[in-house]
C-alpha cells in the first residue's frame, strides 16, 4: 500500500494527467478527470474509443438508471462514447450547472460495469481531489498507476500526529490552546481548540467541518460562523472541552464543489439534491479523522455538541464514546431557513 502513489495520482487528476487504477480481479481502469481535460489531453489519453465514468446520482439525475440491465444501484456508471461525443457533451456530462437550461442531447448507451470495484475509488478519488466526479476512461498513457488500498492508505486517520501546539487566547476564551495536526503526503491539517484544563469530566466536544463562507465570509446561508462562537462559548461555559477544525469542506466534497452546489441551490435545489445532481455523497465526511484526533488528545469519551446523529454515530463507529449528546439552537435567518429546515427534515437533524 502506497499512499504516496495515491497523492501522485490525486495530483495528476488536478493537473489534467491520466491515471490507472487496478483493482484485484478486475481489468485496468484508465482515467482522465473531465474537468481538467480539454480537446488535446483528450486526444492524446483516447486516440481510439473511451467511455465516460459518472456516479449512480449524476446518472439518476440525466435518467440513465434505467438503461442498466442489473446491479447495485449506487454502482457507478459508464456510459459509452457516442459519435457525437465531444469535450463540450462531456462537460455537460460532467456538470450539472446547464441541465436546465440546454437539456443534453443523447441518446446514451450505458455498459455493464465491469470494475465496480475500481470505478468506484476512482469517484472517491475525485471527490479528494476536489473535482466533479466525471471521468473519461480506456485510453492510454497513465501518469501513475495505483490500487483502491493505496487510497485507503492516503485517507487512512492512523497516519494522523500532532505537529505543534502553542497556546492561543480567543474571543470567548482566554485559556486556550492550539494543537495542530499532519499527516504525510495530505495536504489537510487539521486543528484542535483546548478550551481551559481537564477536570476528570468528559470535555464538551465539538466537530466543526470548514465553511470558508461561513466561517470567514459571514454566510448567512448556512449556520456555520454563528455555530462556531456559539461551540467555544459553550465548551468555555461547561469549563472544559475540546473543539476540532476539522478540514472537510462541504462536507468533504470540497470548495469548489461547494459552490456549485450553491449555485444549484440558486436555481432551486436543496442542499441534498443539489449534491445527488453533482455526483456526490449527501455527507461524504470521514469523523474517524475526529476519532484519531481525540485519541491522539487522550479523550474517549466525550459529550458532543451536534445535532447530526450521523455525526454520533460516526464517532462511536471510529472508538470514541459519545455518553452524552449536547444540543445545539441557534435563531435562524432568511436565507438560511430553507438549509435549516432540509436537515431536519431530510437529513434526520434532532432540533
Ligand atoms: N455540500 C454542501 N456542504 C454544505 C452546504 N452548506 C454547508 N455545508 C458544509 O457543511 C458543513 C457544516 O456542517 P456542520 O456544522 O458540521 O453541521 P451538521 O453536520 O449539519 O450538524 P451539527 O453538528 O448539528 O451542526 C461545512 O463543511 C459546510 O461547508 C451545502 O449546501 N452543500
Ligand atoms: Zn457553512
Amino acid at each position: 500500500m502506497s499512499a504516496r502513489a495515491a497523492a501522485k495520482a490525486i495530483d495528476a487528476l488536478r493537473r489534467g494527467w491520466p491515471i490507472e487504477l487496478r483493482a484485484p480481479g478486475e481489468e485496468p481502469l484508465t482515467l482522465l478527470a473531465i474537468e481538467t481535460a480539454d480537446e488535446g489531453r483528450l486526444r492524446a489519453f483516447a486516440p481510439g474509443d473511451y467511455g465516460v465514468l459518472i456516479s449512480s446520482g449524476r446518472a439518476e439525475t440525466l435518467k440513465l438508471l434505467n438503461q442498466r440491465a442489473s446491479g447495485d444501484p449506487d454502482q457507478p456508471v459508464v456510459i459509452e462514447r457516442a459519435p457525437w461525443f465531444d469535450m463540450a457533451l462531456a462537460t455537460a456530462i460532467a456538470d450539472p450547472q446547464r441541465d436546465l437550461s440546454t437539456p443534453l442531447k443523447g441518446p446514451f448507451r450505458t455498459l455493464e460495469n465491469q470494475r465496480p470495484v475500481a470505478t468506484a475509488a476512482a469517484l472517491q478519488l475525485a471527490r479528494i481531489a476536489g473535482l466533479l466526479p466525471a471521468f473519461f476512461t480506456d485510453g492510454i498513457d497513465p501518469e501513475v498507476t495505483i490500487t483502491p488500498d493505496d487510497i485507503a492508505a492516503h485517507e487512512d486517520a492512523a497516519r494522523l500526529s500532532i505537529a505543534v501546539r502553542a497556546r492561543l487566547p480567543v474571543d470567548g476564551a482566554e485559556d486556550a490552546e492550539i494543537i495542530a495536526f499532519r499527516s504525510p503526503e495530505s495536504a489537510d491539517e487539521h486543528v484542535a481548540l483546548i478550551v481551559g484544563k481537564p477536570n476528570g469530566r468528559a470535555p464538551v466536544v465539538r466537530l466543526h467541518s470548514e465553511c470558508l463562507t461561513g466561517d470567514v465570509l459571514g454566510s448567512l446561508k448556512c449556520d456555520c460562523g454563528p455555530q462556531l462562537h456559539a461551540a467555544i462559548h459553550a465548551i468555555e461555559e461547561s469549563r472544559w472541552g475540546i473543539l476540532l477544525y476539522l478540514r472537510q469542506e462541504g462536507r468533504g466534497i470540497g470548495l469548489i464543489n461547494k459552490l456549485r452546489a450553491y449555485a444549484l441551490q440558486d436555481q432551486g435545489f436543496d442542499t441534498v439534491d443539489a449534491n445527488t445532481r453533482l455526483g456526490f455523497a449527501i455527507d461524504a465526511r470521514d469523523f474517524g479523522v475526529a476519532a484519531r484526533m481525540l485519541t491522539l488528545l487522550g479523550q474517549g469519551e466525550v459529550r458532543l455538541l451536534t445535532n447530526n446523529p450521523a455525526k454520533v454515530a460516526g464517532l462511536e463507529a471510529a472508538g470514541v464514546r459519545v455518553i452524552e449528546r449536547v444540543p445545539h439552537f441557534l435563531p435562524t435567518n432568511p436565507h438560511n431557513e430553507r438549509y435549516l429546515a432540509t436537515k431536519r427534515d431530510r437529513t434526520g437533524h434532532q432540533l
